[in-house]
């Protein structure tokens, strides 16, 4: 049962243009029947059903439907009464036009807690009951206007609701198919309450257990209506003479009776005008008419489709009108408003797969952007993250100390430098010359490439003892001054150097046992390993290192002579100016008798190396490499007098901050001498790439890569939100069939991740791969970085957005009283 009690409700309220469109109407309702909702357009009639059936707000007064009390638009309490217990017609139908018969019925179940074949069971029978079974399968889209409201009963019938509220359910319709339509929801009526609102008389009077006449607002009358008086069909184009005011002229030769529509009460204005001028003339035996202009003249017969009777047009009565007959058991909703998650999931794929053209145009537009938003962000990260391999040539633990001079006494300056050196560079400092050599790799597998070779440059020579097992990624750790471990870091420049040698050596283990010789000291070193530091680096002895630089003298310490040779010199230790040469010069010692007394004025080494005299107490094998074994310290004091001399060093630290802050304090005590700059070479390299990059355009690609996603996500936003848009409809309803809104929006969120799973993902995927494939390839020079973590961070951007943008529109809808959506 209804009750409503001073139900006021405003249309813009405080505006100027308020309206007070219900003004305190009190009503009540019982449990069956059909009450007929009467009045003039624009009196309230739709509103006051809305309100009735929680469809829209109200300002103040009471809706109690059974034992609910509704006080103003309860958005909880509404969505359960109208699950339970309202069925809603409407003039237009509100059904999934591109959806079957059968599908648009069932959708009114899924609330509720039904196995499919129970589902199933109560479509057939209220398909059955309406006459609508062969139309099953078809697509509403394929229906015409009468049968679509039935399909619209059949919907609002299959959950037996207890009221059922139509809102001009005929307004559509022509008069055949509003008297069937009428006369089902006569029938409905002894089960339920049927509320219809209609501004059809004549169909109020002939089916209506009780009639409420509405105006402006207020209730005007509220009787009970006797549908006995039958129909008078007006779709009738016969003209029935006995209904009609007849005149009669009687003359001699004629006798002419004049038939006119009786003055109608409701409709004064259908009167014609004035009197009507007709001249009658028989010639001939033929009947000549003229008339006024204005009027049309209508031979009667059955061509025209209008017959003349002499009778009066004849009443429909009760018992000539369509009847069905429906006990469906009464349903009982679940506990929750919302739909499980298997429905939810199916909504959502019936979603997508009724999408049809447009899904082609979605899963497009999504695929363009993520391909797009791929290229855009590989060229960025392209220009902002820097390949280390093509900029860097230095190891980043080096740190390059150069020494300026001021201006002033340059022996006071080269005294200063001196003092400088000796106190910074301490015996715990692991310290070098400026380092810049070339490697050449000579293979001589094939006759055509003997005489090609390749070059790795670029690269920092480091101290062997700073290698570690573990970092080895084939190979073993250099034992002596003749073996070297290479990094992989060099392996791949040289890949990339184009040269026919290196195309032989594409694999780690390929370079092993290669031998390789220093240009500047033409040393031969064989790679005993390849370690991958992430350095572009070579691992040797120190003092081959130092070598390298250090003209064409090779130097080796007795240590070093010692390991490498520990069964035939492991015992040497040098003293003094001692020193041992190479077997060659031994010989020429031996042959030339240039010693006297054992001694010799070293010559060349005397310049290189810094030594005045050297007295040679022996030979060392030629395969050392070394043209002179040294004392250890005498070494370190030529690496030291040649820092000095040059007035640049580097050292290797793992804390390049702390060293280069170190070695500039200490500058300062020496400012008057020289100007300290340190730095590290590695990052030195780093930011003379940016700043390069950063002027030759790179905020040209930077300002590219933004438009590009910014059109991208134009894209998306536009084609996403008028998917929505255009579904309003299908919002309208899924609310009006009772369906929660968070399950609707849950529907379409997953329908979006579906589409966002199947499209972004494979693309970005895919386009990434081909990105890492084509930038593999050297000779293609197409440059791009599209890093996997990017892809990970694109997918999670990409679904975040389109959830973002596929729900805010659906969430709007979804907020609105459905009144609002029905206008
Ligand atoms: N959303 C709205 N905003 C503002 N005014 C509205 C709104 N809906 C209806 N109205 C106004 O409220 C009044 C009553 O409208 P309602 O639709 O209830 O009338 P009705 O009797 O059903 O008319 P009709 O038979 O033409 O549908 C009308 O003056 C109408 O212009």
């Amino acid at each position: 049962m209804i009750k409503i009690e001073k139900l006021d409700k405003y249309f813009n309220k405080g505006k100027s243009n308020e309206n007070h469109v219900l003004k305190e109407v009190s009503l009540e309702l019982g449990d069956r029947g059909l009450v007929c909702i009467l009045g003039e357009s624009g009196s309230g009639k739709t509103t006051l059903l809305n309100t009735i059936g929680g469809l829209d707000t109200f300002k103040s007064g009471t809706v109690k439907v059974d034992d609910v009390v509704l006080r103003k638009y309860e958005q909880n309490k509404i969505e359960r009464l109208r699950n339970q217990k309202f069925g809603y017609i409407f003039q237009n139908y509100y059904l999934l036009q591109d959806y079957t018969v059968a599908y648009n019925v069932k959708l009114a179940l899924n609330v509720f807690d039904l196995t499919e074949e129970q589902k199933d069971e109560r479509v057939d029978y209220v398909l059955e009951a309406l006459g609508m079974s062969r139309y099953k399968k078809k697509r509403i889209s394929q229906l015409s206007g009468g049968q679509q409201q039935r399909v619209s009963i059949a919907r609002a019938l299959v959950k037996s609701p207890e009221i059922i509220l139509a809102d001009e359910p005929t307004g559509n319709l022509d008069e055949e198919n509003t008297l069937k339509t009428m006369s089902i929801l006569k029938s409905i009526s002894k089960e339920c309450l049927v509320i219809l609102v209609s501004h059809e008389k004549a169909i109020a009077k002939f089916f209506a257990d009780r009639i409420i006449e509405i105006k402006d607002g207020e209730i005007k009358r509220d009787y009970a209506n006797d549908p006995s008086g039958g129909y008078q069909k007006i779709d009738d184009s016969d003209i029935y003479l006995k209904d009609m005011e007849r005149q009669r002229v009687e003359e001699d030769f004629i006798d002419l009776s004049l038939y006119r529509e009786k003055f109608h009460r409701d409709d004064p204005e259908g009167q014609p005008d004035g009197k009507l001028h007709i001249n009658l003339a028989w010639k001939d035996g033929k009947l000549y008419i003229q008339t006024e202009d204005n009027v049309e003249l209508v031979l009667t017969g059955e061509e025209s489709g209008c017959v003349m009777r002499d009778a009066s047009r004849p009443k429909l009565d009760q018992s000539q009108m369509e009847e069905i007959s429906y006990h469906l058991p009464k349903l009982k909703a679940g506990r929750s408003m919302g739909l499980p998650v298997g429905q939810i999931w199916k909504l959502a794929c019936e979603n997508i797969r009724m999408l049809g053209k447009k899904h082609r145009f979605i899963v497009g537009i999504l695929l363009a952007t993520s391909v797009l938003l791929v290229l855009a962000l590989a060229d960025f990260m392209m220009q902002h993250d820097i390949n280390k391999q093509e900029v860097v040539t230095q190891d980043s633990h080096y740190v390059t100390v150069q020494l300026e001079p001021a201006n002033g006494d340059d022996s006071e300056v080269s005294k200063a430098v001196e003092k400088y050196c000796q106190e910074t560079l301490t015996s715990d400092i692991k310290y070098n010359a400026l380092q810049q050599g070339t490697l050449n790799l000579s293979y001589d597998g094939f006759r055509q490439l003997k005489q090609v070779n390749a070059k790795i440059d670029n690269f920092s020579a480091v101290d062997y003892s700073e290698l570690k097992e573990e970092d080895l990624v084939c190979g073993r750790l250099p034992k002596n001054r003749k073996e070297l471990v290479i990094d992989k870091w060099l392996l791949s420049t040289f890949q990339k150097s184009g040269s026919v040698v290196a195309s032989l050596y594409n694999k780690e283990e390929s370079l092993l046992g290669l031998k390789v010789i220093t240009t500047i000291s033409n040393l031969e070193l064989e790679i005993v390993g390849v370690s991958d530091t992430g350095e572009p680096s070579v691992y040797v002895s120190p003092y081959v290192a130092f070598g390298m630089n250090y003209g064409d003298k090779k130097i080796m310490s007795d240590e070093e002579l010692r390991q490498t040779y520990p069964e035939e010199y492991g015992d040497v230790k040098l003293k003094g100016n001692q020193i041992l040469v190479d077997e060659n010069q031994y010989q020429d010692y031996e042959h030339q008798k240039r010693w006297q007394s054992g001694e010799m004025i070293t010559g060349q080494a005397e310049q290189k190396l810094g030594l005045d005299t050297c007295k040679i107490v022996g030979k060392c094998p030629l395969d050392s490499g070394a043209e002179y074994v040294i004392p250890k310290d005498k070494c370190e004091e030529i690496r030291m007098a040649y820092v000095v001399n040059a007035k640049q060093f580097q050292v290797y630290t793992d804390d390049v901050e702390g060293t280069i802050a170190c070695f500039e304090k200490k500058g300062k005590d020496y400012k008057d001498y020289f100007k300290v700059r340190a730095q590290s070479n590695a990052q030195l390299q780093i930011e003379e790439y940016q700043k390069e990059q950063k002027e030759s355009g790179l905020n040209a690609g930077y300002i590219v890569t933004i438009a590009v996603a910014v059109l991208s996500l134009i894209m998306i936003y536009f084609t996403i939100k008028s998917n929505a848009m255009a579904r309003s409809e299908e919002l309208t309803v899924y609310r009006l069939i009772g369906i929660s809104p968070g399950s609707i929006l849950k529907a379409y969120m997953l329908e979006m991740v579906m589409m966002t799973a199947y499209t972004c993902i494979p693309a970005i995927l895919i386009t990434s791969g081909v990105i890492k494939f084509i930038t593999s390839i050297p000779s293609l020079e197409i440059y791009l970085l599209f890093p996997w973590w990017m892809a990970a961070l694109l997918i999670l951007a990409m679904f975040t957005v389109n959830i973002i943008v596929s729900i805010l529109p659906v969430r709007k809808i979804l907020h609105t009283p459905p009144a609002q959506l029905v206008q």
